[in-house]
Parts: C-alpha cells; structure tokens; sequence
C-alpha cells in the first residue's frame, strides 16, 4: 500500500527527506510538496495519511491523528526562520493590525500567545499573501516563517526583527516545536506495518543527515539563494528532536491557545506505536 507523505518545501526539511532518499527504500511512497498550512488541510481531508504539519493542527483535531515519536521540527531558543518583522520596536505594536503569512497555522497561533501574553496586547490580525516590504506598507508589523522568513531576514531588510523561537524561549524558558509528524489515525490502522517502517527509517535518517549536514547543503536546492555555511548553522540551530522538555513546550503552548480560545480542546499527545 503506498503511503503518501507531506513535504514541506522549506529548507527546514531538507536534511531528514534528502538522507530518507539517499538511505532508505523509498519506492512504495509518494511525496507531496505543499506549505505547511496546505498540509495540513490535505492531512484533515486524508488526502495524506502523514506529515510533518504544524503542531497545533495536531491540537486542533486530535482526534484524528497520533504522532511519530523523537521527530519535530523545534528550537531551544532562537529558530531563524519565524520573525515578526516590524517597522516599529515590538513594544509600539499595542493594539496595531499585524499581517499572518497563509503559509503557518502553529506560528500565526504563536504570535497571538506572545503578543496576548508576553506583551499584554490586543491586536487584530489579517492573513496576507503580499511580500515582504509590500505588506509593511499595510500593516506596522507582518509574520513570515519558512524560507521567506530566512530570506527575509539575511535581505538585511531594515525593519525590526523578532524571533518567535527566541521570545518564547524567553517568555517560558521551554522549547518550542513548531511542526510534529503527525498520522492520521485510519492510516495507523490501515498501513500499520508500512508505518512502522517508515518511522524506523524517518529516525534512521534524522540521524544520517545530522552527521552529513555539509554534504546536504553542498547538493541540495536551496545552495541558490544561501550559502552552504549558512544552511549547516540553520540545521543546526533548529532541534529536530522530540525530548520530554519539547513535551513540556507544546503542552504549555497549548494550554495557552486553549487559554485564549484559539484550540477547541486541550489534546493528550497520542503516539503511534
Ligand atoms: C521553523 C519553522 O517551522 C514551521 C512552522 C510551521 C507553522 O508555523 O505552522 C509549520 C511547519 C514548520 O515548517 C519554519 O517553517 O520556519
């Protein structure tokens, strides 16, 4: 049975995916590019039976899915591809209309709890497809993540820019995961054995690209727009594990969406085993 996976076409995916195919068997799966947020609808609708998918579509219908274990796409302090840009110092933004990139569920969710909670702040929020300097002619602050957001921010771009790994590391002291591989449940039962598989190998290669970072960057795609030392310290700045403090950050970014009514529920983290 084929088992169809969502790829996120950020670079943050690059190093697990290319050691997946350079390692592993790989025929009886079919890959699907998309932005995390298109995933995560494709995922809902089971047009995927896995992804690694912003963490609070998992909140958001937990019931659905069970998650891979030791897999995440997190960061323990600064993450370098999710900032707030801004055209004023981040205290100034009380009460401001802030522009959401399409692409993010976890991140626009992210920012409500930073700006409600660290700041105390009350803004309305818009989704906006626009670029960079285009969207802060409309509003004093927007939120881009993935490729754009590093794109962004070495464009040396003048405008104000916050880490949203680095200020909730700040505000809680926690890491925080911004994407899980989440399953869907049918699939689990359906594809049991392909699955397991897939998990075992989905560790297997997390570990292989750790130890081949430079090669990755030497071959992969995004050498077209940053250079390959500046990919090797993205990969590792971002924690691509799943430890009992990453459980920890994601039950309490959680609990402060479900605070705030952004989640209709607060989720068990169910894994697939
Ligand atoms: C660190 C990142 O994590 C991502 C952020 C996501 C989100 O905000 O929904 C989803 C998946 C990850 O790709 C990033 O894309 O820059």
């Amino acid at each position: 049975m084929t088992i169809n996976i969502g790829h996120i076409k950020y670079a943050n995916c690059t190093p697990i995916f290319t050691a997946l195919a350079s390692h592993f068997d790989c025929t009886g799966y079919r890959f699907v590019d998309g932005v995390p947020a298109r995933l995560n609808a494709m995922l809902r609708a089971g047009e995927i039976d896995l992804s690694p998918s912003s963490s609070i579509e998992y909140a958001m219908a937990h019931e659905q899915y069970c998650l891979l274990p030791e897999l995440s796409i997190s960061a323990i302090g600064p993450v370098k591809s999710v900032f707030l840009f801004s055209k004023v110092p981040v205290e100034e933004l009380d009460g401001a209309p802030i522009g959401l990139t399409a692409e993010s569920d976890t991140s626009v969710n992210l920012l409500k709890v930073l700006l409600g909670r660290k700041y105390g702040f009350s803004n309305a929020f818009e989704r906006t497809t626009l670029p960079l300097t285009r969207a802060l002619e409309q509003f004093p602050g927007l939120l881009l993540i993935g490729d754009a957001a590093l794109k962004g921010a070495a464009s040396g771009s003048g405008f104000f820019c916050y880490d949203l790994g680095q200020l909730w590391h700040e505000f809680t002291g926690l890491p925080f995961v911004f994407a899980l591989w989440i399953v869907r449940r049918e699939a689990a039962l359906e594809k049991r054995a392909e699955l397991e598989a897939l998990a075992r190998d989905l560790v297997a290669a997390k570990k292989l690209a750790y130890a081949s970072y430079a090669e990755i960057a030497a071959n992969c795609e995004e050498r077209a727009w940053l250079s390959e030392e500046a990919l090797v310290d993205y990969w590792q700045t971002i924690s691509y594990e799943l430890t009992d403090a990453h459980l920890e950050g994601a039950r309490l970014f959680f609990r402060h969406a479900f605070e705030m009514g952004l989640i209709p529920s607060l989720p068990e983290l169910r894994f697939f085993e």
